[in-house]
């Protein structure tokens, strides 16, 4: 057993603080419960994005180096730091997995394909790193180099496609060498749910060119009607109306995002179909695909955590999360390690489908507080951890009355847990894992505000509700990320683990 107090550990995926405004739907909704817990409990505001989190400066929030640092108790460099640090120390033009495919190419004539997600969100991908690639390509006299340009409209606002892939043009019109040949949008190309219907229809502009044919970039966004994250997979065609830029055996393929999860199923359709015919393939930073892709930056450890000591202690564990956000309760929580833990229990939660989340802004919440409050009743199971993901889930959608119910449908799984967790003598820490739905509009460049479903770089609440008759102090400030494990093993009765940097705030 342990010293201290067991607890549940409840991540409001997406919960930012800001002050109330028309873009904060946070503050719009009816949330009395959380109210009531800001107003009573010891709360601080903590850092969540930017370097305080292991991200470039100023750099908004994700999921993943949220709940990579909730677990870690310390700012781990996250994969697009490491991919900046290749670039900006020249690295690059001497990347040890990037220069022989170049070289190889330049020898026989074949050609480069960059797949990615073209906007500067800086969750997923950054524009600027194609720059960099293309004049790397450039230098090493690649005869042709395709873009198969996936638009957003996700992490940053919808609208903004056109003006991306002008930028793209403009790399490559300045390296001299490139052209887009397909776009497509990453709702097709990033999707992550297994809906390999989407993949495939990505995939197969890819590979057969075979989508809305255009003659230029332009007449692909005047097709859109479902705004930049749905663009229809279009294929840029030649006079002839061939299309421009087909994988064919003896090319490479290189994707350019830095994140793994959303492209690593397009990554393996591609690599299954694609490999076996002599192409090579290549992605900017380490992905956790089936398929072995040589990475041209390799990921930081991110070990040595909140799970490395509860294991090391015996203190079992229960992870809770629907669907959307199960990784990150488990795989990301214990610093991308997928290493079954025998203390540990996985619950994944899944219901009814939503095909669209502004339409069902409950999602499965009520499974998830089920199962929360489940495990709390258990005395064989100190820490209960759990995410709630309808504030980002639906905040991604950019529809404000959506995730103003989310938020409220939130408010009224935090009160069921906490009252399940007080009759179990336990306490409750709430903290969100990055900002997002106290932000739901963006005034482009001074223009007017347009709706916006993506993250931001606002603190977020951490707030602990303290098991009945149990003393804790008021947390100083200021507070990251880092300080959630040092606090739970602290509130546990376990000592912070040796390499986390984090410490305890109540
Ligand atoms: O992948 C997504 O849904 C968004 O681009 C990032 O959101 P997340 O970091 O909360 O997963
Ligand atoms: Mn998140
Ligand atoms: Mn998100």
């Amino acid at each position: 057993m342990i010293a201290g107090t067991p607890g549940v550990l409840l991540v409001l995926d997406g919960w930012g603080h800001a002050e109330p405004g028309e873009a904060n739907a946070i503050a719009a909704a009816a949330t009395p419960w959380l109210d009531h817990l800001l107003e009573t409990c010891p709360t601080v505001l903590a850092d969540a994005s930017g370097t305080a989190v292991g991200l470039l400066p100023g750099t908004v929030g994700n999921s993943e180096i949220g709940h990579m640092v909730i677990g870690a108790g310390r700012p781990v460099p996250y994969d697009s730091v490491l991919v900046q640090e290749e670039i900006s120390s020249g690295r690059l033009g001497s990347n040890e997995a990037l220069t022989p495919v170049l070289a190889r190419l330049a020898a026989t004539g074949r050609s480069l394909h960059l797949i990615g997600l073209c906007s500067d969100g800086m969750i997923h991908a950054d524009v600027h790193h194609l720059q960099e690639l293309l004049r790397v390509a450039a230098r090493f006299s690649v005869p042709a180099v395709h873009i198969h340009a996936v638009t957003d409209g996700r992490d940053v606002a919808n609208g903004t496609a056109a003006a991306f892939l002008g930028l793209v043009e403009s790399y490559a019109a300045e390296a001299g060498l490139g052209g887009v040949a397909t776009v497509v949008g990453r709702g097709y190309a990033l999707d992550k749910s297994g809906d390999l219907r989407l993949t495939e229809q990505a995939a197969l502009a890819v590979m057969y060119g075979k989508g809305e044919a255009v003659t230029e970039v332009q007449e692909a966004l005047e097709l859109n009607q479902r705004g930049d994250e749905w663009m229809p997979p279009s294929v840029v065609t030649d006079a002839a109306g061939r299309p421009v830029g087909v994988v064919e055996e003896g090319d490479a393929v290189l994707f350019t995002n830095f994140r793994s999860d959303r492209i690593q199923q397009l990554a393996d359709h591609l690599h299954e179909h694609l490999a076996p015919r002599g192409v090579t393939f290549l992605s900017l930073a380490q992905y956790d695909t089936r398929a072995s892709i040589p990475p041209l930056v390799h990921r930081s450890d991110a070990g040595g955590g909140l799970a490395a000591r509860l294991a090391a202690h015996g203190v079992r564990s229960v992870r809770i999360a629907e669907a959307e956000k199960f990784e990150h309760v488990t795989y990301y929580l214990n610093g991308r390690d997928p290493s079954p833990v025998p203390v540990e229990e996985h619950v994944k939660i899944s219901g009814e489908a939503a095909p669209d989340y502004k339409v069902r802004p409950e999602m499965n919440i009520d499974k998830v507080a089920e199962a929360v409050n489940a495990a709390a009743r258990r005395d064989d199971v100190p820490l209960v951890v759990a995410n709630l993901a309808n504030i980002d889930v639906v905040g991604h959608t950019g529809h404000y009355e959506a995730t103003r119910q989310a938020t409220e449908h939130t408010d009224r799984a935090v009160e069921s847990i906490c009252r399940a967790a007080r009759a179990a003598g336990r306490w409750v820490l709430l903290v969100g894992d990055h900002g997002n739905a106290e932000k739901m509009l963006i005034a482009a460049d001074g223009g007017t505000p347009r709706p916006y479903g993506g993250h931001t770089t606002h603190p977020v609440p951490a707030v602990l509700v303290p098991a009945d008759g149990q003393e804790v102090r008021r947390p100083a400030g200021p507070a990251t990320l880092a300080d959630i494990a040092p606090s739970v093993l602290s509130l546990l009765g376990i000592d912070p683990a040796p390499r986390m940097t984090g410490r305890p705030l109540w």
